[in-house]
C-alpha cells in the first residue's frame, strides 16, 4: 500500500526535478509563470546582461495590471500615467515581451487584467500545476488546486532563464471550516476571520490547504478571495482541491483542454485531493456559523473583529501604535466610525461576483455625501461583463465612479490614492501603514461591507439593509 499523501504532496512530487539535500533546496518544475510590469523588468535585464533566452516562452504569461491608469486615454489617446516612473514599466514590459516572445495582454487585449484575475479566467490556471509570479498574492491560483508561490524578481530570472524554482520543501497547515456561512457572510469575511484567529504568522512556513464542507459549497471566485489572503496569514501558498465546481467553471475556457484532452485532463484532475490518512503538520478548525461580517481595525490583517464589535484593547505596544494611526479608542464601536472613500476592487473582490454583490445594496440608492467610492473591475473581461448587465449604471447613478481595469487603490502605484488621513473602507487584502497613500487609514471589508458603507457615510452592516429589504 501507497503512503496517503496530502494534495500539496501530490502536485509537489509531480514537479520534483531534484529533492532538497542539506546543502541545497530542491528543484521543481514550473508549469507557468505570470508576470507583471513592477517586478519583470530587472530579471530581463539579467537576461540580457548574461545573454540567456528565456526556456519556455509559451509557459509564460504577461499583462499590465499595477502600474496602469484606471482613467481612459485622453482624445489624443494619451494615457494619464501617474508618474514616470509607472509609464516606463508598463514600456518595459511591452518591449521585454516583443523581444523575448512573450504573450502580453496589454492595452488593447480583451484579457488585461490583474494578473491574478486574468490566469484563472483564460483557462491557463488549472489543477495540479505549478505557477508562480513576482508577487505575493499568488496564492489566489490556488483555488484551483494549483501550486502557485509568489517570488521574488531574482527568481523571476532563474524561472524565465530554466522554467525551475529552488525551493525548500513547505510544511502543511489543514484548515477545515464546516458548516453554513450566515446571510450576509461571504468568503472575505471567512478568510478575515481565519487570519483572527490563526493570526498573520499562523501559516508561516506553510502550504494551507482549506477542506471542510464550507470550502466545497463556495464558488469560484469566492475559492480565490479566499486563497488570495493566504499570504495574508504568512503562508507559502493556499490550495483547495478541485471538485466538480471547479471543472465546470474552467470547460471551455481560452486555454482549457479541448475534447479528448479534456476528459483526460478531468481524470486526472480528480486524483488531487488529499487521500484518506494523510498527515499534515498542523490543523485548525473553524465553524462557519460562527463567523460575523469582519473588519479590519488596525494596520495588519490579522487585527479583525466583527463588525458589531468593539475596538480591542491593544495587546502589546505595536497595536497600541496601530490604534494610533487607525485614529481609534478602545472600546469604541467599529460600526459608524465615518468614512472618507470606499474601494470595491482588487484582486481579492474585483470578480464579476463581487461587483454584483456590491450593486445588489446600491441599486436605486445614492451614496453619502461627501464620500468618494471607487469601483476597479479586476479586469477588461469583468468589467465587459458587468456592463452588460448594467452594473456600470448601477454604480454610476448610485454616485461611484466605474473605472478601467487594474490594481488601482489596492495599493496606489497608478496615482489612485487618499489623502492623508482619511479613512478608507477596502475589499483589498493588505491595511499597511501608508498603502493607499501617505497617512491613509485602511479598513478591509466585504464587497457587501463596502457597499452598506458607503450608503452610509460610515461604517455600516450589509445584514441592516437586508432588513430594510424584508420589510
Ligand atoms: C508590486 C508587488 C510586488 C506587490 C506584491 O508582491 O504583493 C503588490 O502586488 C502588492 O500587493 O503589494
Ligand atoms: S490587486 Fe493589490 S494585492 Fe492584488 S496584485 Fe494588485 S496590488 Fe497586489
Amino acid at each position: 500500500m501507497t503512503t496517503p499523501r496530502t494534495l500539496f504532496e501530490k502536485i509537489w512530487d509531480a514537479h520534483l526535478v531534484a529533492p532538497e539535500s542539506a546543502s541545497a533546496p530542491a528543484v521543481l518544475y514550473v508549469d507557468l509563470q505570470l508576470l507583471h510590469e513592477v517586478t519583470s523588468p530587472q530579471a530581463f535585464d539579467e537576461l540580457r546582461a548574461r545573454g540567456l533566452k528565456v526556456r519556455r516562452p509559451d509557459r509564460v504569461l504577461a499583462t499590465l495590471d499595477h502600474s496602469t491608469p484606471t482613467l481612459p486615454p485622453d482624445a489624443a489617446g494619451r494615457r494619464p500615467y501617474a508618474t514616470a516612473e509607472a509609464e516606463q514599466q508598463v514600456a518595459a514590459l511591452e518591449r521585454n515581451a516583443r523581444e523575448f516572445g512573450i504573450e502580453l495582454h496589454g492595452w488593447g487585449s480583451a484579457h488585461r487584467g490583474i494578473v491574478h484575475v486574468i490566469g484563472p479566467e483564460l483557462g491557463a490556471t488549472r489543477p495540479g500545476m505549478t505557477i508562480v509570479c513576482g508577487d505575493s498574492h499568488t496564492s489566489t491560483h490556488g483555488a484551483f488546486g494549483a501550486l502557485a508561490f509568489g517570488i521574488g524578481t531574482t527568481e523571476v530570472g532563474h524561472v524565465l532563464a530554466t522554467q525551475c524554482l529552488l525551493q525548500r520543501k513547505p510544511k502543511t497547515l489543514a484548515i477545515h471550516v464546516e458548516g453554513r456561512l450566515r446571510p450576509g457572510v461571504g468568503a472575505k469575511d471567512l478568510i478575515l476571520h481565519v487570519i483572527g484567529r490563526i493570526g498573520v504568522n499562523g501559516g508561516t512556513g506553510c502550504v494551507v490547504e482549506y477542506r471542510g464542507d464550507t470550502i466545497q459549497a463556495l464558488s469560484m471566485e469566492e475559492r480565490m478571495t479566499v486563497c488570495n489572503m493566504s499570504i495574508e496569514a504568512g503562508a507559502r501558498a493556499g490550495l483547495i482541491a478541485p471538485d466538480e465546481t471547479t471543472f465546470a467553471w474552467l470547460k471551455g475556457r481560452e486555454r482549457a483542454p479541448q475534447g479528448a484532452d479534456w476528459d483526460r485532463a478531468v481524470a486526472y484532475w480528480r486524483t488531487l485531493r488529499s487521500d484518506e490518512g494523510a498527515r499534515y503538520d498542523a490543523q485548525v478548525r473553524i465553524d462557519a456559523a460562527a463567523i460575523e461580517p469582519s473588519i479590519t481595525y488596525g494596520t495588519h490583517p490579522g487585527m479583525v473583529a466583527p463588525i458589531g464589535a468593539r475596538v480591542p484593547a491593544p495587546a502589546g505596544a505595536q497595536e497600541r501604535r496601530a490604534l494610533d494611526y487607525m485614529r481609534l479608542e478602545p472600546g469604541q464601536a467599529l460600526a459608524g466610525t465615518p468614512v472618507d472613500v470606499v474601494f470595491v476592487g482588487s484582486c481579492t473582490n474585483s470578480r464579476l461576483p463581487d461587483l454584483r454583490e456590491a450593486a445588489s445594496l446600491l441599486r436605486g440608492r445614492r451614496i453619502a455625501d461627501g464620500l468618494r467610492m471607487l469601483v476597479v473591475p479586476g479586469s477588461e473581461q469583468v468589467k465587459l461583463d458587468a456592463e452588460r448587465e448594467g452594473l456600470h449604471e448601477v454604480f454610476r447613478a448610485a454616485g461611484a465612479e466605474w473605472r478601467e481595469p487594474g490594481c488601482s487603490m489596492c495599493l496606489g502605484m497608478n496615482g489612485d490614492i487618499g489623502r492623508p488621513g482619511q479613512l478608507i473602507v477596502s475589499t483589498s487584502n493588505r491595511n499597511f501603514e501608508g498603502r493607499q497613500g501617505p497617512g491613509v487609514r485602511t479598513v478591509l471589508a466585504s464587497p457587501l461591507v463596502a457597499a452598506a458603507t458607503a450608503l452610509a457615510g460610515c461604517i455600516a452592516d450589509p445584514r441592516d439593509y437586508a432588513a430594510q429589504e424584508a420589510a
